[in-house]
Formats: C-alpha cells, sequence, structure tokens
C-alpha cells in the first residue's frame, strides 16, 4: 500500500525536472540542496520559506542537520558512503558532500560525467576526473514519504502589490497612455499617405493632392516627434518617482533588519538584490505602457492588413505565431540562466569588495596574487553567464530575422503575383508591407515584453529576500506611566532571567540558562576564556540579538515590551569591532547630530581621554575620519567610539573589550573616567586592571554559565600581574 502510493507519486511527476535553487546566505549550500530534492517531487519552496522553518547556522550545516531538516519536509534519508563507481545506483536527484565544505545535487550520471546543480553557481556537468577530486564519498539519499505533501510555498513580492503602494503613479501612466496614442494616429497615418500618392497622384498626375497629401504628412511628422518626445518626458518621471519611493521604502526596511540578517549574507549580495530594484522599475516604465499598446495596436494592424492585402495577412500571422511559440518555449531556459548571471555578478562583487576592505591584510599576508586568482575566477564566471545570455539573444535574434525575412520573400511574392493578377494595386501592397513590418516589429516587442515582466518575477523574489525577512520589533510600545520616559536619564536597573542562547537551529546554546542582576548605578564587570559567549551575552543586553528562551528586563520593564527603539535610546554602547562613520571626528562623536552642543561633546572625548589628542591634531574636532582612509590610531578609534557612546547620556553603558586597544596611562584614565560615570555599567574585559575597578565581576566558565568571581581573586590575580 505504502510502496504502491509511493511509487504513484514518483511515476506521477517522472518528467518534472529539480529546480535550480540558488544560495542567498553563505552557509545555506545544504538547504538549498534540500528545497532542490524536494521541488522535485512537488512541494516547491524557495530559502526564504525554508529559512522560515529552519535558520541555518552562519557557519554551516552538517549532514545530520539536513536528515533533520529532510524529516520535518518528509522526505525520508539514507546518508551513505560509496565509490566513485557506485554513483550510479543512487535514487536521483540526491545530494552529495562536496569538497567537504559544501553540498550539491547529483541529477544525473553519465558513463564520464555527471550532471549537478552546485547550488553557489547553478548546473553543470563535471568530467570523471573532477569529481574524484571533488566528491568526499559521502552522498544522501532523499525521497518523499506517504505524508509529504506537493505544495507551493515560494514566497515572492508581487510586482502590482509595488505598483499599488507608489503614489501619483496612476496619473502620470494615464498621461503617457494618452500622449502614445497619438503617437501611435501619426504611426498609422503615415502608409495611408503613402498609399494615397502612389493609387491617385502617380495614376492621376494630380499635382495640387499630392501637395495635400505631403503637407498632412509633414504634420503628422511634428505630431510624431512632439508626442514622442513628450513620451520619453513623462515616462522619465513615472521612473524617478517609481525608483524613488521603492528605494527609500527598501532602505528603511534594510535598517529595520536584524543584525543576523547582515551576518549570515555577503555584502555583495544585498547589494546586487536592492540593484534588482532597479531592472524592475527599467521594465515597467520603458515597456509596459508601449507594450500594453503594442498589443493593442496589433489586432488594429491585423485589421489594416486585412483591409490593403486581403489573405496576404495569412502569412504575416503564421510566421509571427510560429515566433511567439519558439520564444515561449525557451523561456524556462532563459530565466535560469539569467539568475546564474545575478548570483555570479552578485558573487564578484562581494569578492571585490572584500578584497578592497581587507587590503591591508592582504598586503602584509603577500596574498594579493592568489586572491587576484579567485577573482578572476569568478569574474570568469560572470562573463561565461553574461555570454550564454547574449549567445542566447544573438541565436534568438538570427532566428528571428530569418523568419521574418523568410516570410517577407514570400509575401512579395505571392503580393507581386497578385498585383500582377489585379487583386491589388501597387499602392495597397505598398501600404500592407509597412503594416507588415510594424505588426512584426509590434508582436515582437509585446513578446518580449511579456517574457520581460515574467523574468520581474525573479527580480522580485529576490528584492523578497530584504522586504519580506522580518524586521526587528523596534516600535516603542511604553508601559505604566513613566517607567520608561526616554528622556529620563537616571540609571537604569538590569535583569538577566533565565536566557538560553543559540545562533541557529543546528548549533550549541551558546548562552545556558544565564541570570543576572545589576543594580542601577551599579558597574559590573564580566570576564571569561576567549570564545565562551562574554560577546553573545552582550548583545542580547543591547538588544542585538533576542534570547532563544528567557528574557532581559530593564527597570523591572521586558524589553519586548519596551520596544527596541526606546530601549536602545537608553544604551550607550561600544561593540568589539565598533565602526566610525565618514565624516569628522566631531560628526562622529556627535553621531551626526545637526544639533550638536560642542561643550558636551568636548567632555565625552574628555571622558575618553582622547581629547588632548584631537585638540593637537591641525584640523582639531574637524579632521576627518573614515572607515578604509582613517587618519586615527586603533585606540584612538576606540576612544572616539567610547566617546560617541557617552555623548549619548545613556542611563546604560556596554563596553566590549573598549580598552583592549589602549596603553595603560591610557587604560587607567578611561577606567577613572567610567568608574565615575553616575549610570549602571556592564563592562567585558581581559585586562585585570579593568575588572579590578568595578564593584563586581562575573566570570563565564567555558560551559556556558555565569559565576561570580570573588573579590580577592580578581585582587590576587591583579597582584600577580603586577608582578610579573
Ligand atoms: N554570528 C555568530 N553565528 C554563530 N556563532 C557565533 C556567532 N558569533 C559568535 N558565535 C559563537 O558563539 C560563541 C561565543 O562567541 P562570543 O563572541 O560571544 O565569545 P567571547 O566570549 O566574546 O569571545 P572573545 O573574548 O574572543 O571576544 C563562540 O563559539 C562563537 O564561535
Amino acid at each position: 500500500m505504502f510502496t504502491d502510493e509511493l511509487a504513484k507519486r514518483i511515476s506521477g511527476r517522472v518528467f518534472s525536472k529539480t529546480p535550480v535553487i540558488l544560495q542567498t546566505e553563505a552557509a545555506e549550500c545544504g538547504l538549498a540542496c534540500l528545497a532542490m530534492v524536494a521541488g522535485r517531487y512537488g512541494h516547491e519552496m524557495d530559502l526564504p520559506a525554508i529559512r522560515r522553518r529552519f535558520t541555518a547556522s552562519i557557519k554551516g550545516t552538517t549532514l545530520k542537520d539536513l536528515v533533520q531538516v529532510g524529516g520535518q519536509l518528509r522526505l525520508a534519508t539514507r546518508a551513505l558512503r560509496l565509490d566513485l563507481d557506485d554513483l550510479d545506483k543512487l535514487r536521483l536527484p540526491c545530494i552529495l558532500h562536496w569538497r567537504h565544505n559544501h553540498f550539491v545535487v547529483l541529477t544525473r550520471v553519465q558513463k564520464n560525467r555527471i550532471t549537478i546543480i552546485d547550488p553557489a553557481t547553478g548546473s553543470r556537468q563535471v568530467a570523471r576526473a573532477e569529481v574524484s577530486k571533488q566528491f568526499t564519498g559521502v552522498a544522501l539519499e532523499a525521497w518523499p514519504t506517504e505524508e509529504f505533501e506537493e505544495k507551493n510555498e515560494r514566497i515572492r513580492i508581487r510586482i502590482t502589490d509595488l505598483i499599488r503602494r507608489t503614489s501619483g503613479i496612476g496619473v502620470a501612466a494615464l498621461q503617457v497612455m494618452a500622449i502614445s496614442l497619438l503617437l501611435e494616429l501619426a504611426t498609422i497615418a503615415m502608409p495611408i499617405g503613402f498609399q494615397l500618392v502612389l493609387d491617385e497622384v502617380v495614376v492621376a498626375a494630380d499635382y495640387d493632392l499630392l501637395t495635400l497629401i505631403v503637407i498632412a504628412m509633414a504634420l503628422m511628422l511634428v505630431l510624431q516627434v512632439v508626442t514622442a518626445f513628450a513620451r520619453a518626458f513623462q515616462t522619465m518621471v513615472i521612473g524617478s518617482r517609481l525608483i524613488l519611493q521603492w528605494k527609500v521604502s527598501l532602505f528603511d526596511q534594510l535598517m529595520r533588519l536584524p543584525l543576523s540578517f547582515f551576518e549570515k549574507r555577503h555584502v555583495g549580495d544585498v547589494v546586487s538584490r536592492f540593484g534588482s530594484l532597479d531592472t524592475v522599475q527599467r521594465t515597467l516604465t520603458t515597456s509596459a505602457i508601449q507594450s500594453f499598446l503594442d498589443g493593442l495596436m496589433s489586432v488594429f494592424l491585423i485589421f489594416m492588413m486585412w483591409l490593403y492585402g486581403g489573405w496576404l495577412l495569412i502569412v504575416a500571422l503564421v510566421s509571427t505565431g510560429f515566433y511567439t511559440i519558439i520564444r515561449a518555449a525557451i523561456y524556462g531556459h532563459y530565466r535560469s540562466i539569467s539568475e546564474e548571471t545575478i548570483i555570479h555578478t552578485a558573487q564578484e562583487s562581494s569578492h571585490f569588495m572584500e578584497s578592497v576592505r581587507g587590503i591591508g591584510s592582504l598586503k602584509v599576508l603577500n596574498l594579493e596574487s592568489r586572491r587576484r586568482g579567485t577573482w578572476i575566477n569568478h569574474l570568469v564566471e560572470r562573463v561565461n553567464a553574461e555570454l550564454r545570455v547574449q549567445k542566447f539573444d544573438a541565436w534568438f535574434s538570427a532566428v528571428g530575422s530569418l523568419l521574418f525575412g523568410a516570410d517577407r520573400i514570400l509575401i512579395i511574392f505571392l503580393g507581386v503575383r497578385a498585383i500582377l493578377g489585379g487583386d491589388i494595386s501597387v499602392g495597397m501592397f505598398v501600404a500592407f508591407l509597412a503594416y507588415k513590418d510594424q505588426f512584426a516589429t509590434r508582436v515582437n516587442g509585446f513578446v518580449n515584453t511579456i517574457l520581460q515582466f515574467r523574468m520581474l518575477s525573479l527580480h522580485g523574489e529576490r528584492v523578497a529576500d530584504i522586504a519580506l525577512a522580518d524586521p526587528e520589533e523596534t516600535d516603542r510600545r511604553l508601559g505604566p506611566a513613566g517607567a520608561h520616559d526616554t528622556s529620563d536619564r537616571r540609571p537604569s536597573s538590569l535583569e538577566v532571567r533565565n536566557v538560553h542562547f543559540r545562533y541557529a537551529d543546528n548549533e550549541a546554546s551558546v548562552l545556558k540558562g544565564i541570570s543576572l542582576s545589576v543594580s542601577a548605578g551599579e558597574c559590573i564587570g564580566i570576564a571569561g576564556p576567549s570564545g565562551s559567549g562574554k560577546t553573545t551575552l552582550l548583545k542580547l543586553l543591547a538588544g542585538l540579538s533576542l534570547p532563544t528562551t528567557g528574557q532581559v528586563l530593564i527597570d523591572g520593564v521586558p524589553l519586548s515590551s519596551l520596544g527596541l527603539a526606546a530601549y536602545r535610546d537608553r544604551v550607550g554602547c561600544v561593540l568589539q569591532e565598533d565602526r566610525l562613520f565618514a565624516g569628522s571626528i566631531f560628526e562622529n562623536i556627535t553621531a551626526f547630530d545637526s544639533s550638536a552642543d560642542p561643550a558636551w561633546v568636548e567632555a565625552c572625548a574628555q571622558m575618553a581621554a582622547i581629547h588632548n589628542e584631537i585638540v593637537a591634531m591641525p584640523m582639531g574636532y574637524e579632521t576627518l575620519v573614515g572607515d578604509m582612509g582613517s587618519s586615527l590610531s586603533g585606540g584612538q578609534k576606540q576612544r572616539v567610539v567610547l566617546a560617541r557612546a557617552i555623548y549619548r547620556r545613556p542611563s546604560l553603558l556596554l563596553l566590549d573589550e573598549a580598552t583592549s586597544n589602549l596603553d595603560h596611562a591610557n587604560e587607567q584614565a578611561i577606567n577613572a573616567a567610567v568608574r565615575c560615570l553616575p549610570i549602571t555599567r556592564i563592562i567585558i574585559a581581559h585586562r585585570e586592571a579593568t575588572l579590578a575597578m568595578t564593584d563586581r565581576v562575573l566570570c563565564f566558565d567555558g560551559a556556558g554559565d555565569l559565576i561570580e568571581q570573588s573579590r580577592s581573586l580578581t585582587t590576587n590575580s591583579m597582584a600577580q600581574s603586577s608582578a610579573d
């Protein structure tokens, strides 16, 4: 019974293809492979859909995780170790472990080669010799269980929704439509002029009629030029309106996404997804209205062709119909090669950006040529992918020219015979040819735009990765009156209640039931071995990550009810790898506040022990700092970042190794200043001198637990370190 059911399902979809799903996040090749296998059996999903069910770790997915996710997708799985020669015995499609750090889907095994879908690059054939180098010998078969459901869970953003949400677009589109109709009128009238000249003027040698027709044609020409200009102008206006509104709202959404979204993605990919909006806008503004008119005009042109050429119309209709069918048949392939182009472009630009950002490390390690090699590989893949699309276009245009050229010759042959037979006049035939050419161009344009529109769904899916990702809960949901007035700068108390945290479903917990209570105005230190979870705890305290279970409370109010935006207004934070932004030191300390208070800026810089060094610089507080070409030393940057945190007049200050780059004297100065701040402070530090100035020290024990360290221990180790 079970096998019957299974067999039915498999045989029912025997001609279906494994969909190509390309990975977005650096470490989600395993999930993409599973989504492809599930898609092959009829459970269509994309990465956002599978991500909703299962968050992959930034470090990647193991075979065990894939078995577990497969189970959730109602796929039965079998992991096995095998030799290269046994690949043809596998149940396809199946997942292969590749290069020890990657997964691919095996879709076909031939004598000397196999076909795989690599979620990083797309479908390709790999020669046996290459397979023996890349395949680790581990494979995962997956097939539907009885509970497996065929369904479509793809999450995409609809272009119509985007348009509907854009204000002022309807009227502008109507204007373009009206102008375009005028333009069409002029275009349609021209061939009638030619026909009249040939049939009436030439035959009857009527000079007056000739003048009249030429004047009418000149007027039509003026109308054509003026309307074409007005339309181009109006299209520009619509385009800029669309792109401005869409980009602003997508940027707003991007800024609302949690830190984990960015940690898991390559920067080039995020940039490329943003760029997809440009393509959507271009297609909509340049082609949408025109193609609508093309469709409309085609019907009218069929009528005109019938009027002037009679049955010659059939030839024109057959060739255009044939062209449309071929175009529609190859759409699927065209879409997938276009998608590969986008992904390769994103990978190439990610690698490029990373190389520029890490130029110092590259130089010092003498890695330029190795890095160059990898970048060239990415570039070649990108160029090849673009070439594939261009070749396809070239082939298609050649087929189109052949088809329409052949039908023209046939029409001339049949048309001239019809003239000689006295069925139609020369003028009518010339007009017919003009309308037929217009018809071919219109239908071509219409079909192209329909395809471009369908391709928009590809860009819609890419934008959806940002637009439909779950944003942070930042709204201010104020609790009991007065409890969290954001202008209230009194020190806050903080409580962490039985917090567990893990970075992904398939990872072990980093924090295991941490509880911690910090009274208002207290200064506590957090210590522990590297990788024990100090930064992770600080991210939870700063609201950058949310606990898997448990609660963080500020002044007795859970962070979830206070809202992250209101909470962050009260927190000053120095992250381990905090950044300055392009601008002056003054602007960086004030975080680009336009109504900054210079005296308070100076006071903060003094507390952060950086004031004297700033005023000694030729441009003082106006000295420019930047992300790449920063003019500040590591320790100076750290102190400017600290001044920026204090400038906010926080009621809670969180410091993650904020003095790690400093010399003893500066560290002492900052410690003394921080010690005197009348606010609650939580300081992560390795150095004993910093820990010694806190009221108490909590230490991670390496097993995810936080234990209070006795003062004597700290002082002893301090004494020890001074003795050293
Ligand atoms: N974004 C992340 N995704 C997955 N795992 C992470 C992430 N960030 C940190 N980890 C892991 O969480 C654990 C704790 O890291 P954390 O940065 O909190 O340690 P730490 O105590 O601050 O170390 P250090 O003193 O070296 O800064 C480590 O095992 C680390 O590999």
